[in-house]
């Protein structure tokens, strides 16, 4: 088996890499390194270059045999997004289109997307199923629910089978510690509360305490990053044995608050973690929990690490390792 992985130098890519290479899958891991690092791809080829890149692109499908795409590649902030919507539209949704129209050309049609939680916008119900009306409030969002219609379209059309992953809060890092989360600028809470626990930074700031909920700061579904790399391997089998085309939401049901997260730090680091109150940050709904029976049952997906504590003590094995040194 021969699989693109395009953005599989970055944080979430970079895990799957790892988990086809212990499949024994071929890796050829295409990225133009504006937010992943040559480093964090361990096996099989790796190729700089742009998804934006016609030629590159029929290049690379000339002369590899794939028998899927995972497509990771995207620009993933929600704030910029509102600031920069043209920046996001051509590469969430136009650079994936010319990576789809190659597929087609070449008669590649399997197709892994990771798609995300901010395709629902601010939640109707929680837990969120997949049948939860699709409602994004900002282009990041918009951009991966576009790119899913385009999924339908593209299947009834010219026969592409996908799954369409919707992750709700990636987190943690690889078991053995040799990858984890390295964004530039990091905006995530977990990698952001770690760095004030080992003095990286001089503390975390709490964007909100007045929501509707029981301590006042918003929940979210954390999941483990290798969890999620299982559910694309899951995702791959189904595909592989010739089944159609699926969207499944991924993450654990169970909502941490903001608080939470931090009182977990502080509680597996040892460390005290200085925190500062600031305004609500613009966009965030309340609460964000997945439902994810749906791909339990179809997939047969089963988070290993699920647990809050495992998570954040993965992902501070990676902090203590120096991750710092390396971004
Ligand atoms: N991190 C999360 O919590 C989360 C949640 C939901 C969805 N997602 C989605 O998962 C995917 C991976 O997220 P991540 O956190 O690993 O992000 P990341 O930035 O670490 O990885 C994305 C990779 O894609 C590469 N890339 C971007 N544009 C490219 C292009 N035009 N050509 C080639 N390579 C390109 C980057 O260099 C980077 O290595 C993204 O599509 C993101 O929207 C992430
Ligand atoms: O310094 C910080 C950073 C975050 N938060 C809060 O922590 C929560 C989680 O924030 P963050 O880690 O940035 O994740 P989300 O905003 O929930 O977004 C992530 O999860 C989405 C799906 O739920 C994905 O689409 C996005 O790509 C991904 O960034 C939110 O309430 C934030 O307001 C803070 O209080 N302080």
């Amino acid at each position: 088996m021969e699989i693109l992985v395009v953005g599989g130098a970055g944080y979430i890519g970079s895990h799957m890499v790892k988990r086809l290479t212990q499949g024994s899958a071929a890796v050829v891991t295409l990225d133009n390194l504006s937010g992943g690092y040559r480093d964090a791809v361990h096996s099989g080829v790796f190729v700089h270059g742009d998804v934006a890149d016609a030629t590159l692109l029929n290049r690379l499908f000339s002369t590899h045999r794939f028998d899927a795409v995972m497509h990771f590649a995207s620009f993933i902030q929600v704030g910029e997004s509102v600031q920069e919507p043209a920046k996001y539209y051509q590469n969430n949704v136009s650079n994936t289109l010319n990576l789809l129209n190659t597929m087609v050309a070449f008669g590649v049609r399997r197709f892994i997307f990771s798609s995300t939680a901010a395709i629902f916008g601010e939640p109707q119900q929680v837990p969120i199923d997949e049948r939860h009306p699709k409602a994004p409030i900002n282009p990041y969002g918009r951009s991966k629910w576009m790119v899913e219609q385009v999924l339908a379209d593209y299947d009834r059309a010219y026969g592409i089978k996908s799954v369409s992953l919707r992750y709700f809060n990636a987190a943690g890092a690889d078991p053995a510690g040799d990858l984890g989360e390295r964004h530039d600028p990091e905006t995530h809470l977990i990698p952001l509360v770690l760095q004030a626990a080992s003095g990286r930074r001089p503390q975390i700031r709490v964007f909100g305490r007045d929501y509707d909920t029981p301590d006042g700061t918003c929940i979210r579904d954390y999941v483990h990053v290798t969890d999620l790399a299982e559910a694309h391997w899951l995702a791959l089998a189904h595909l592989m044995a010739g089944c159609g085309s699926a969207a499944f939401n991924l993450g654990n049901g169970n909502g941490f608050s903001v608080q939470e997260v931090i009182d977990v730090a502080r509680r597996v680091t040892g460390k005290p973690i200085p925190v500062l109150d600031e305004a609500r940050r613009s966009g965030d709904p309340a609460r964000l929990v997945a439902d994810s029976r749906l791909i339990r049952e179809q997939l047969g997906w089963r988070p290993v690490c699920a647990d809050l504590d495992r998570i954040v003590a993965d992902a501070w094995r990676w902090e203590l390792a120096g991750a710092h040194t390396r971004v």
